[in-house]
């Protein structure tokens, strides 16, 4: 606040704009400068109110129509307002000293309108600084929309406010001195009287009285909250430096030194900005009520995809359930049948094993009735047995005082060796039977010669019937299975060859399986005498028209040419009479038109070892081979083979060379009757 004479530069050093020259700024601009160099535009607002106070009327200098507005007091704070002064934002320098500008020209045409060139009025620049002291309220700011910080909410943010009034007084002069009169004095006492008033506010503060009068004036009125107590004050005094204004100069200064004695203690001005609260809240509404219309819309949307999830597991179930509802009672209706079948069957077993039962019962009733019979019976038949038992000791004995007797006989029969008369004796002393059941004595000794016994008597031909009858056959045969000794083989093997002279014995050997029987010991067989006897039973049964097949068939054929290993001439004397006679019996049906076949010699593979044997030193098996020969030859479909095993030169010398007439004339009738060897033998240029 300056205060001073008339002309003594308060408005020089308040309200100067200093535009060309920066050093010439008045503290207006230069407040203002320091206030904006510290607003913040997020948080703080600057505006200015310029004001002009004549005649006791507060007109308002950024709108000069606005020419009485009045003072407002809050009661509890104490803070003074004009609700109707002009209240322009000021973002920079530039618009503040625009702002200025049109203000003292409305101020100077006031006083252009008055003739002076003096301020006739005090001029008041009232600048609002707010800021919005965030941290306290950070709350405000966050987007969440918990309950706990809706409460928050309601707490409003603060603001801390700030008033900063430069006022340019009027000047002070003696009325008497300015020699004024008519409006002039009255603008001079209204002047002195607000001046006055202020001297008088300013006393009672600097004084620290109870009681400051500042509804005096408007003047006071206006600076009640601005000069002394919580607000900081500065009061420039301006003074004329001639000798005739002494007095001025020493009210002036006593007004300053008056001034100077106020206390004054700061305080810093904050509330409740409702506003800014308000605007938050409704910002924070509107983002909640979107929010919650969000949340709405997503919960509406969950609910329809639960719906339509929860309709179509339900569809789903339905489905299900009717499908297994039908199978079941399909497969109920299966098992109902399978359970029926199964009674039915439960049922015919029940039935069944009733009438066993009942048979049970009546075979039981039946043994009760025949056990009684039964017991008798076997009474009888415990006698029979006894009666058994003591006739068969004394047979036992019998066959002893026999056994003793035909071991006696049998040495005089080997002594007097082969003399039929001492056979027929044993014959009619002992009896075939006696000397048959010998062959199963327990005793070895005994027993080979019971078999050698039987073996002489089949020589006979008179004994072959009656030794077959009395089971002989069977017995030898017997032996040949169970006999494990090959001498007992070898004498049964000669009593059987014995007995295949006979053509009826032959088919019973046959018969009884003793093809196999004689192949199997003559396999086994070690002894050229056994196999002597072997080969010489199967020779005979070689000469048996009727049993050619069979014989082949069980393998006669291959056990005679199989032992042929044993090179004995006894042996294989035995093996080429059976090759004539197997021969001679395919040449009889072949010509009896029975046989077409190639012979079963050949198909055995036994032409090479007739071959090779047709020229053998020892005449038995010469002899037999080259009838062999000559029987094959007979059969058309043997010739090939025989030209191609070599038996065609063997035929011609036998046919040319043979020491038997019959044989020879037989070979030659043979060669010549087969235009096949008569054309092998023209190839061949044997000149015949
Ligand atoms: N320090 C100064 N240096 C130069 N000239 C000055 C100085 N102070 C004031 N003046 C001049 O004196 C004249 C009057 O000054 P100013 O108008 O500021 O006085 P005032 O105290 O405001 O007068 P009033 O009370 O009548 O309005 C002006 O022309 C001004 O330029």
């Amino acid at each position: 606040m300056a205060y001073g004479q008339t002309g003594t530069g308060k408005t020089y050093t308040l309200a100067r704009l200093g535009e060309e020259d920066t050093a010439a700024r008045g503290i207006m601009v230069r407040a203002m400068e320091d206030v904006l160099a510290d607003v913040l535009l997020e948080t703080d607002s600057v505006s200015v109110s310029y004001l002009q106070l004549y005649m006791e009327t507060i007109q308002d200098l950024l709108n000069p129509t606005n020419d009485n507005i009045s003072i407002v007091e809050d009661p509890k704070s104490g803070d003074v307002s004009l609700p109707g002064a002009t209240l322009v934002e000021i973002r920079d320098q530039q618009s503040f000293v625009e702002l200025l500008r049109l203000g003292e020209l409305h101020r100077f045409a006031a006083n252009t309108k008055l003739n002076t060139e003096s301020s006739r009025s005090h001029a008041i620049l009232m600048v609002h600084i707010k800021r919005s002291i965030k941290g306290r309220d950070s709350a405000l700011s966050s987007e969440n929309c918990s309950n706990s910080h809706m409460v928050k909410m309601l707490k409003p943010p603060i603001v801390r406010k700030g008033k900063l009034l430069v006022v340019d007084l009027a000047g002070s002069e003696r009325i008497d001195k300015s020699g004024s009169e008519g409006h002039i004095l009255e603008e001079a006492k209204s002047i002195n009287m607000s001046l006055s008033a202020l001297g008088k506010f300013i006393n009672s503060q600097a004084e620290n009285s109870g009681h400051v009068p500042f509804r005096d004036s408007k003047l006071t009125r206006l600076l009640c909250d601005s000069f002394g107590g919580t607000a900081r004050s500065s009061l420039v005094i301006t003074i004329g430096p001639s000798p005739r204004h002494r007095g001025e100069t020493t009210s002036t200064i006593m007004f300053g030194q008056r001034a100077m004695q106020v206390e004054n203690v700061l305080k810093l001005k904050e509330e409740f900005d409702y506003k800014s609260l308000s605007r938050r809240q409704n910002s924070q509404l509107d983002k909640l009520i979107v929010e919650h219309e969000r949340q709405q819309k997503a919960f509406e949307d969950e609910i329809e995809r639960l719906t339509i999830g929860e309709q179509s597991q339900i569809s789903d179930a339905k489905r299900n359930y009717a499908d297994a509802l039908e199978s079941s009672q399909v497969s109920a209706v299966e098992e109902v049948a399978d359970l029926k079948e199964i009674l039915q069957k439960e049922s015919l077993l029940r039935k069944n094993a009733e009438e066993e039962v009942n048979n049970l019962k009546n075979l039981v009733a039946l043994w009760k009735t025949s056990e009684e019979s039964k017991n008798s019976e076997i009474l009888k038949l415990r006698k029979m047995l006894k009666e058994e038992v003591s006739q068969k000791e004394k047979l036992e004995g019998e066959i002893a005082i026999l056994q003793s007797q035909l071991l006696q006989l049998s040495s005089h029969a080997d002594e007097v060796n082969g003399e039929k008369a001492s056979i027929a004796k044993l014959f009619d002393q002992v009896g075939l039977h006696k000397i048959l059941s010998l062959l199963e004595a327990g005793d070895a000794d005994v027993q080979i010669h019971a078999l050698k016994d039987v073996a002489n008597l089949a020589a006979e031909e008179a004994n072959q019937d009656k030794i077959v009858e009395a089971g002989g056959l069977t017995s030898l045969l017997m032996l040949l299975r169970t006999s494990e000794d090959e001498a007992i083989h070898r004498v049964a093997a000669g009593a059987i060859a014995n007995l295949a002279m006979n053509e009826t014995n032959q088919e019973l050997i046959m018969t009884q399986g003793g093809i196999s029987l004689l192949s199997m010991t003559a396999t086994n067989a070690e002894d050229p005498q056994t196999l002597r006897m072997v080969a010489g039973a199967i020779a005979n049964l070689c000469g048996n028209d009727k049993l050619q097949t069979k014989l082949r068939g069980e393998g006669g054929i291959k056990a005679l040419l199989g032992m042929v290993r044993c090179r004995h001439p006894d042996v294989l004397a035995q093996v080429a009479r059976g090759v004539a006679n197997f021969a001679k019996c395919e040449s009889r049906a072949s010509s009896q038109g029975t046989k077409k076949e190639r012979s079963l010699l050949i198909e055995d593979g036994a032409l090479p070892w007739i071959v090779q044997n047709a020229n053998n030193e020892a005449s038995p098996i010469r002899r037999h081979i080259e009838l062999a020969l000559c029987h094959l030859a007979q059969l058309e479909v043997n010739t090939k083979d025989m030209i191609s095993g070599g038996a065609l030169w063997e035929l011609v010398r036998i046919s040319q060379d043979c020491s038997r007439e019959d044989i020879r004339t037989l070979a030659h009738r043979t060669l010549i009757s087969s235009p096949i060897f008569v054309a092998e033998m023209r190839r061949l240029r044997i000149n015949y």
